[in-house]
């Protein structure tokens, strides 16, 4: 499976603000996140890292116009089990909504597996909407487990 033609697949920067900012609206409530916010979490991001390993892995696909049309995040935590092991965690892949069902969130997870894989996770995980399942199972995941979750009051 490949990209379209004159489509790429890299590293979040600072430059994907605006794009990035707009395409995850498609996945959730996004909030009023200005370029300063964007710019200090991807100086984060680009800061944490165990060992050589970077923590965050935001990637995006770019379009021929040098728009973001996807994105998503291997998240690597290192672990007491598993001889202090590393597990990938996929969060927040969002494709934007007139590219979506052209391979591109498949493309993007691949990409995060073999970018977990490279950073030595024995495996990588996720939690979605029953609506997902089936996109995820075409990507190779199983079900496993149950997601649940308390949201504090602000
Ligand atoms: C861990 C998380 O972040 S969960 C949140 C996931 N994101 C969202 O829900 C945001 C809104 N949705 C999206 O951004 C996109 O629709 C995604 C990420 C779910 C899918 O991305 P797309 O690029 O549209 O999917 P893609 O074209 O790669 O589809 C790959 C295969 O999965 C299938 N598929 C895609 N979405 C679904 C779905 N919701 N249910 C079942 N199958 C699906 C496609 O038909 C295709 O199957 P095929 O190979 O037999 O033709």
């Amino acid at each position: 499976m490949s990209l379209p033609e004159g489509y790429t697949l890299r590293r979040c920067t600072k430059a994907d603000y605006a794009g990035v900012t707009s395409v995850l609206k498609v996945l959730t409530t996004v909030g009023d996140v200005s370029k300063d916010q964007f710019d200090q979490l991807l100086d984060h991001w680009d800061s944490v890292r165990i060992g050589q390993v970077p923590m965050y892995n935001n990637s995006v696909i770019v379009d021929t116009n040098g728009e973001v049309v996807a994105t998503g995040n291997v998240l690597i935590e290192k672990k007491v089990i598993h001889q202090c092991g590393l597990v990938g965690h996929i969060e927040d892949i969002a494709v934007r909504q007139d590219q979506q069902g052209k391979k591109l969130g498949l493309i993007l997870i691949q990409y995060l597996y073999k970018l977990a894989k490279e950073y030595g996770c024995y495996k990588v995980i996720l939690d979605c909407d029953e609506s997902n399942v089936g996109f995820y199972e075409k990507c190779g995941l199983k079900r496993a487990g149950v997601e649940m979750k308390i949201i504090f009051d602000k």
